[in-house]
Order: structure tokens, then C-alpha cells, then sequence
């Protein structure tokens, strides 16, 4: 038992020390591994350290330090063995490298000044050489053929650190001047902005140059405020990235190249330090605009600004006026310097190139050149872009996309709003098809600036984009309100639509769904704080319908564009930041007052006609200034729109809503279409809605179905009685309804004698009483023995009253009784009553105790608010009675009433 035992411990102790002696091995080749691998790494460090220093370079003492290293003799023959080989193959290397220049340096890049300093450039600036010459370099051996051209990147590509050496300052500002002026001499005039900053000076810098100052060409800036350099860049950075961004594009050079456009000029930024460092904020901006900047076409010429910077920097260190290193050619190499150009031809050069660019911003830019060579060319599915105005010759966009989803525009009466809607509209109208862009326009404003866009009278055209044009609604609220919940109830179905497609924005949906009719959609409301103008139900759904489509539009395609006089003092906008801070582009007309950022003040100093445009929620740094053409004069717009309408005149007219005029019955298409049915509604007049609807009370058999016009207002009650009465006679059959009239209001007896007759004309049979009560009497005995549905058209009731009521001697029950039993119990036998009322006390005075129930709709005229509450379930009613309006309500479909426009009678009342 015990000899088992011991045995079974030898066999694990045996086992026990192979696996030992297997990991031991292992161990020890995994040491021996790594002591190979640590010292292939510190050969290759050595190697590292030696290139980077200079094989030739090398001190004494350093060679001594590196031989002490055990791969030194190595190292030292793998790298003599690649620079022998590499030198024997340069002869060759000279040739090269002057082809390379010549390929990548063309004409002013590259060439002598004599070829081409004092010419004006032509270069479109689509794109940019890749190198800009220095000097010149002699490779090893002196002799002629190994003299090749020393040249820099810059623009788009790295940025240039000079480092002056005692008494240089003429000769760095010789390398920058010609640099600059090859720079400046390539492009066209305007394709290159330069910004100048010395730390010491304020006027003395680059002196040849200054003809270019009273153009954008060359800016100087304040020596104490680099930072204002650096902020500008960066908002400059910020712009073209957001704007590059939403297109897909990273770098400007990327921009340029896919669209074909120089939409932004490069910029160099020349600093002129001291060799001292910056304080630490000012080198933590620099090193931050520095990143950016390349990818937004902006170089820097750092000259003795020691700053390290994290990006592509070549560096040309000056060893006295004609000579320095460079990184371009490496420390073994010293550059001779280009001799500075002629300080004379340089000044003439510069004025050349300053009169070529004033010459070519020329004069104010018209419409027409805003619009593009071909129309409707554009897709609308990632933004809408446009330009709008002119800078300096240069066309200014305008974008409304994700990231500037709604605009705000404000300037006081005159300073051009209505011009520079007019110029976007027409700008966009022509580069997007009806089917990429739609509009709604409304105009709170008195007056008719948008009335051109819908077919009119004088001009049958009408702007193909126009879905709803809105004019003279300035007493219309509830106009804006429709548009609003349109816009919002399009929201929903858009988002429906996208989460059916499992898609998050119009783009993605437009790609899902390519069948699908999904523009763009701009909705304009000029002078929208008439939308706030009281403190009532208008005001408070307006701020929420606005707030929802604000938030939820971006995604959507859904755009505002709200225009006001004066942004500062629209309180409820003020109070709900979430509509105001969605609108990220601000358009800030001359003078205009909080539509920029607080601190902003380029709107104070704005000229006449230009506006400063800006995507960053007014924020100085995105501030663009812009010349807006004329637009709205005669003729300019109209022109395009002819165009236009010529090319889509199959399309959809846009629906025209026009607050001074009142809709006329006999062609309006809610009448025209009617037909006898088995569900006729009287139409008392035209909802105030996006689209051309009527605003009907169906008559069926069932209580309460009569409906009082009420208030003294008699051209409007003649309009609602007129139009109820011949709408319902158009959806009878001949003969299949009674009408029965009365009117004891003398001045009115002609137009209902003139409805009578149309009545009769229908084929129906119509009564005009002279007396009421006993036609009252005769219907309400014999309700229940009635066959033909009747109609009264009671004019005045409440002058009939006094008549009414007079009971004859013997007879229990008066006219009035008889009546109040009609109202009752008439709707259930086929006979509505449409009776008018001049008061609200009157009516009640008919009904008597019966209560309000009986009367099931009403439209109110002058009539005040708080007399209308027993009639409306007792619900609060705001109104402001005015002329052409009634406020309807219907107790079986409304939750409240709403206003109504009545039908313009035919002798011109309303
Ligand atoms: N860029 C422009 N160039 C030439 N004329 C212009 C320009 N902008 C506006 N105008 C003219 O100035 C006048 C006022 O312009 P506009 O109606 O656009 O201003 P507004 O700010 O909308 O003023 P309001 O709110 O009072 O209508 C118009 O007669 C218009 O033709």
C-alpha cells in the first residue's frame, strides 16, 4: 500500500518536472526573442536618430556618443551603403526634381518674374498648383547641371514656418512678398484673400503691396489684436466646414472639385512674430485655427512665431540674406534665395491686380445674375442653396437645410425684406423644379406683394413653385393659423412616411421612395408677428404650431421663413426661444434689431440694399455680407416667372387667398359642384383654410338643426341667408323642398324677393309671407302630416316678434308658441328653420325657457364674444367682430367655432 503510494508521488514528481523544464525552454526562448527584438529597436532608433541628424551633420562628440552603441558599426554601414547608392543614382536627382518643379509649379507658380509679374492672373481657382518656388538648391558637386528649383507647397496643402537670422527681415520679406505675388498673379483676380500681421508694425508691412488694401485682396490687422485675426479665420473655418460638411465634403479642395465652383476664395495669413512665444491662450488659438485651417483653403506664413503645430508645416530657416535650409530639401542642402522682386514692379503688379478686381466686382450685380444658365436643374433632397446677393463680386448663398432649417429675416419698413424675399424666391425658383421645392406664401402685411405669384387679372402667369399665396390677411389671423396646421398635419404625414421607410430625413425617404412627391417645402410669412398680435387662442396655437414644425420641420423638409419689421418686439416670440433658436439662419436687413447675435452689430453698419447673411445663428463669426439686386421693380421678377410658368403652365395653379376680397358663390367650386343628394348642407360661407373649402351645416332630421344668423350686420346676414338657401336648393330635386320666407325688414324685401325668384328658377317651390304667424300656426299643427322637407328663411325674426307674439282673443297658443315648436320639432319632421336675429337677446327672447338647444348653429356677426356662450356649450368665445366675417359653430361637429368668410352677394355687399 505504502510502495503504491510512493509510487504514484514519483510518477507526478517526475511529470511535475518536465512541465517544468518544457516552460523553462519556453521562457528562455521567449527572452531570447525579445533581447533580438530590443536590439533590432535600438538599431532601428539609432538609424532614426542618425538620419534625423544628418549623417554629414554630426559632431564629434555625438559620433563618439553613437559608436559606443553596440549596432553602431552596423548601422553606420547600412546607412553609408543607402547614401552611396542613393548618390551615385543622383545624378539623375537634379534633372527630376526640375521637372517635378516645372509640373507642379506652372507659370507664375514657378517661372521667372519677368514672365509674368504685372500681368493680371486667369487661373478660375478650381484648383491650385501644388508648388510655389523659393530659390534654388546645387546638389552635391557645384556644377551647373546640378542646380534644381526649390519650391514650396501651401494653399490647401501645408503651411510655412520662416525663421529669420540677424539682420534677415529684408529677406523673409522678400520669400513672403514673392511667394504672395506668384500666389497672387496665378488666379484670377478675387480667388485669393491675404491678411497681414506683425506683431511690431502696423502700416510697414510688405509696403509694395498696399495698392491691393482698398480691395478684400489684402487685409492689415491691429499688432495688439492677433486675436481678431485668428477669430475671423476660425469663423471662416467654422463656415466652410458646417457648409462642406452638409454636402459630404471635408476639405474645400473637395467642394471645389465636385461642384465645379470656387465658392470660397483661399485665404493666407501672413504673422510676423518676434521669436518670443505667445501667451498661452493666443498659441492654443493658433495651433487650433492652424488644424482646421488647411481644409478650409486657409495657409499660414509663420514667420519667427514659435508655435509647434500639429499639422503639415514646411519650414525655410534663413542662415543670412540669401540663404537658409528648408524642409523641403533637408538639412544637407542650403538654398539659395530667389533675389527679391522689384519693389517697383511689385507696387504696379498690385495695382494691376486691384483694378482687375475692382473692375470685375464692377458695379451692383443685377437679378439676372442670380440665376443659373440652365433651370430646374437642381435637387433639392440634401438642401436648398441659392445665391442672393453679391460680395465684392462673389456670389453670396444663401442654404436652408439641416443645419439652417428655418430663417428669421428682419429690417424696418423699407430696408428691402420684401426685395430680398423676392430675390431668394426667384434665385430658387430657377435652379429647383416645382417638383423639388413648393411654397406657401403668406403676407401678413396690408398690400399685395405676393399677389403677383398667383394668377391674376392683368397677368394670367402665375410662379409654378406657388402652392398658396396669401395676401391682405392682416385681420386674418386665423388665416396664418391654417397655413401652420397644414404645415403640420404635411409633418405628419412626412414622418409617417419615414418611419414606414424606416428613414430619418428627406434625402433618405426621397432614396426609399423615388415614386414618392416629396419637395422641399419653404413657407414664408412676412410679417409673421401679426400671429401674436393678441393675447387669445390665435396667439397661443400659433407659438405651439410653430414650436412643433420648428423642431420637427429640419428632418422633414419643411422650412419657415419668417419676415418682421421689427423681431424685437414680438414678445411671444421672445417667450418661446424654441421657435427663434431653430431659426439658424438670420438674415439682418440695414438697422435691423435682434436678429443677429446681442454682441453682433453688423446690421447697424450695413449699407443700403445689402443684408448680412448668416447660418450661425446670428453669431458674429458668420456674418456675410451681401449686395442684394434689385428684384421687385417692374418687369425683373415677372420676367422670370413668364419663363417659368411657360415651362410648367400644366402644373397645379397656386390656391390665391385674399383677405380683401370675398369669395363669390356662383363660382366657387364647392357650389358649382352641388347636386341633389341625400345629405344636403347649407354653405354659409368659405372657411379661412389652405384650401378653397366652404363651410357647410348639414340639415338631417334630428333636433337642434336650424341654424340663427345673428347681429345686425345686414349685408353679411343677407349673404349667409342667400347662400344657405341656394345651396340647399341646388341639392334637391325640383319640387322636393319648400321655401318659405318672411321679412319684415323693409330695405331688405328686394334681395329676398331676388332670392325668391332664384328659388322658383331652381324649380322649387318658394313663399314670401307677409304675415308669419299663421303659416307658424298651419306648420306646427300639422307637422306630423308634412311631406316636403321645408325651409324657412326667416329674415329679422326679432322684428317679427311683436307680431308674433299677439295672440288673438280665444286662441291659446301665439305665432311665437307655434314657431318655438318649429325650432323644437321641426328638424325631426324635414323643416329647418335658418331664421336671423339682430340680437342675441332677441334670440333668446324666441326661444323663451326652452334654453339654447334648439338653435344647433349660429353665425354671429357684431355681436360681442360673451353674449355667444350660452350658444356654445357655455365654452369661453373670443371674437372680434369685423366686417366680412362671421364666427360659425356647428354644436355636432366643432369643438370650437371658427371664423368664416360669407360669399359676396352680387350687388357688391358682402
Ligand atoms: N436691393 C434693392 N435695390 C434697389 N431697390 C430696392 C432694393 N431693395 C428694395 N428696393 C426698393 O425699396 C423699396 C422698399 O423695399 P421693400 O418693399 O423690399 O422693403 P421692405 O423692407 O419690405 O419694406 P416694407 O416692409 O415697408 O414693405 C421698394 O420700392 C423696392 O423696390
Amino acid at each position: 500500500m505504502a510502495n503504491r503510494a510512493e509510487e504514484q508521488r514519483n510518477r507526478v514528481r517526475t511529470a511535475l518536472e518536465r512541465v517544468r523544464a518544457q516552460i523553462a525552454l519556453v521562457l528562455g526562448a521567449a527572452a531570447n526573442a525579445r533581447q533580438a527584438a530590443e536590439a533590432e529597436l535600438a538599431k532601428l532608433e539609432l538609424e532614426r536618430v542618425i538620419v534625423r541628424a544628418g549623417i554629414n551633420q554630426v559632431t564629434p562628440q555625438q559620433q563618439a556618443e553613437w559608436s559606443r552603441h553596440p549596432a553602431s558599426a552596423e548601422v553606420f554601414s547600412t546607412l553609408r551603403a543607402i547614401r552611396g547608392q542613393f548618390y551615385t543614382d543622383w545624378t539623375a536627382g537634379p534633372n527630376a526634381l526640375r521637372e517635378l518643379v516645372a509640373a507642379n509649379a506652372p507659370g507664375p507658380a514657378g517661372r521667372p518674374p519677368g514672365d509674368w509679374l504685372g500681368r493680371v492672373g486667369a487661373n478660375p481657382g478650381l484648383s491650385a498648383p501644388g508648388l510655389w518656388r523659393i530659390g534654388s538648391a546645387t546638389a552635391e558637386g557645384q556644377d551647373i547641371s546640378r542646380v534644381f528649383d526649390v519650391a514650396v507647397p501651401l494653399l490647401d496643402e501645408a503651411h510655412l514656418s520662416i525663421t529669420s537670422a540677424p539682420k534677415t527681415r529684408e529677406a523673409v520679406d522678400a520669400i513672403v512678398e514673392n511667394l504672395l505675388m506668384r500666389v497672387l498673379s496665378t488666379f484670377e483676380p478675387g480667388a485669393v484673400r491675404i491678411h497681414l500681421w506683425d506683431i511690431g508694425q502696423l502700416t510697414a508691412i510688405l509696403p509694395s503691396l498696399y495698392p491691393l488694401s482698398r480691395t478684400s485682396a489684402l487685409t492689415l490687422y491691429d499688432p495688439s489684436r492677433l486675436e481678431d485675426l485668428l477669430d475671423e479665420l476660425a469663423g471662416h473655418i467654422r463656415r466652410i466646414h458646417a457648409t462642406g460638411m452638409q454636402a459630404g465634403y471635408t476639405t474645400l479642395r473637395e467642394i471645389r472639385r465636385e461642384t465645379g465652383q470656387r465658392t470660397e476664395p483661399w485665404r493666407i495669413a501672413v504673422l510676423y512674430g518676434n521669436g518670443e512665444t505667445l501667451d498661452h491662450e493666443t498659441a492654443r488659438e493658433l495651433k487650433r485655427v492652424a488644424s482646421g485651417a488647411l481644409a478650409a483653403g486657409i495657409s499660414l506664413i509663420l514667420i519667427d512665431v514659435p508655435t509647434a503645430l500639429s499639422t503639415s508645416v514646411e519650414t525655410i530657416d534663413l542662415l543670412d540674406s540669401r540663404r537658409a535650409v528648408s524642409s523641403m530639401t533637408g538639412s544637407d542642402l542650403i538654398v539659395d534665395l530667389d533675389t527679391p522682386l522689384p519693389s517697383s514692379q511689385v507696387t504696379r503688379a498690385a495695382r494691376a491686380i486691384a483694378e482687375a478686381l475692382i473692375a470685375k466686382q464692377g458695379g451692383p450685380r443685377s437679378f439676372a445674375d442670380l440665376l443659373p444658365t440652365e433651370f430646374g436643374k437642381e435637387s433639392s433632397a440634401r438642401e436648398l442653396r441659392a445665391p442672393v446677393g453679391f460680395y465684392e463680386g462673389e456670389p453670396v448663398d444663401v442654404v436652408i437645410g439641416d443645419a439652417s432649417p428655418h430663417v428669421l429675416i428682419g429690417g424696418p419698413s423699407g430696408s428691402g425684406k420684401t426685395n430680398f424675399l423676392y430675390a431668394l424666391l426667384g434665385s430658387m425658383a430657377a435652379r429647383y423644379s416645382p417638383n423639388e421645392l413648393a411654397l406657401y406664401l403668406l403676407d401678413f402685411k396690408e398690400g399685395v406683394s405676393f399677389a403677383g405669384l398667383a394668377p391674376g387679372r392683368k397677368d394670367a402667369s402665375w410662379l409654378p413653385h406657388a402652392r398658396l399665396v396669401g395676401i391682405n390677411v392682416n385681420t386674418d389671423r386665423e388665416f396664418g393659423l391654417a397655413l401652420l396646421r397644414f404645415l403640420a398635419e404635411e409633418l405628419r404625414r412626412r414622418s409617417a412616411a419615414a418611419k414606414e421607410h424606416e428613414v430619418t430625413n428627406l434625402a433618405d425617404l426621397r432614396e426609399q421612395d423615388p415614386e414618392g412627391h416629396w419637395p422641399r417645402i419653404v413657407a414664408v410669412i412676412d410679417e409673421f408677428q401679426y400671429l401674436f398680435a393678441g393675447r387669445d387662442a390665435v396667439t397661443a396655437q400659433a407659438t405651439q404650431l410653430l414650436e412643433d414644425i420648428a423642431r420637427r420641420g429640419r428632418s422633414q423638409g419643411i422650412h419657415l421663413m419668417l419676415a418682421s419689421q421689427d423681431v424685437a418686439g414680438i414678445e411671444a416670440f421672445w417667450g418661446k426661444p424654441a421657435v427663434f433658436e431653430q431659426c439658424t439662419l438670420r438674415i439682418a436687413m440695414p438697422k435691423a434689431r435682434r436678429v443677429l447675435a446681442d454682441t453682433n452689430n453688423a446690421a447697424v453698419a450695413a449699407p443700403k440694399w445689402h443684408a448680412v447673411i448668416n447660418h450661425d445663428s446670428g453669431v458674429a463669426h458668420g456674418n456675410q455680407l451681401a449686395h442684394v439686386p434689385d428684384a421687385s421693380s417692374k418687369d425683373v421678377f415677372v420676367k422670370l416667372q413668364h419663363k417659368l410658368w411657360e415651362r410648367h403652365s400644366d402644373g397645379p395653379r397656386p390656391r390665391l387667398f385674399d383677405g380683401a376680397h370675398s369669395p363669390e358663390l356662383d363660382r366657387f367650386p364647392a357650389f358649382t359642384r352641388l347636386k341633389p343628394n341625400s345629405r344636403p348642407r347649407a354653405l354659409l360661407g368659405q372657411s379661412i383654410d389652405v384650401t378653397e373649402a366652404a363651410c357647410g351645416v348639414e340639415l338631417p332630421s334630428a333636433p337642434g338643426r336650424n341654424i340663427a344668423v345673428l347681429g345686425g350686420a345686414a349685408a353679411e346676414a343677407l349673404s349667409i341667408m342667400d347662400s344657405s338657401a341656394r345651396s340647399l336648393a341646388r341639392q334637391y330635386r325640383h319640387g322636393a323642398v319648400e321655401f318659405i320666407l318672411s321679412c319684415p325688414i323693409e330695405s331688405c324685401v328686394p334681395a329676398v324677393t331676388e332670392l325668391l325668384h332664384q328659388l322658383r328658377a331652381e324649380g322649387h317651390s318658394a313663399t314670401l309671407l307677409d304675415e308669419l304667424s299663421p303659416r307658424m300656426t298651419e306648420l306646427s299643427e300639422g307637422l306630423s302630416t308634412l311631406d316636403t322637407p321645408k325651409v324657412l328663411l326667416l329674415y329679422g325674426v326679432d322684428a317679427s316678434l311683436p307680431a308674433l307674439e299677439a295672440k288673438a282673443p280665444g286662441v291659446l297658443k301665439s305665432g311665437l308658441d307655434h314657431l318655438r315648436v318649429l325650432l323644437k320639432q321641426g328638424p325631426g319632421h324635414a323643416v329647418h328653420t335658418i331664421g336671423w336675429w339682430r340680437s342675441v337677446s332677441r334670440l333668446k327672447d324666441t326661444l323663451g325657457f326652452a334654453g339654447t338647444d334648439d338653435i344647433g348653429t349660429w353665425a354671429a356677426l357684431d355681436v360681442q364674444g360673451n353674449e355667444l356662450a350660452p350658444f356654445a356649450a357655455g365654452m369661453v368665445v373670443h371674437w372680434s367682430p369685423r366686417p366680412g366675417r362671421a364666427l360659425f359653430f356647428d354644436r355636432s361637429t366643432h369643438g370650437a367655432p371658427e371664423v368664416i368668410i360669407p360669399f359676396q352677394r352680387p350687388d357688391g355687399g358682402a
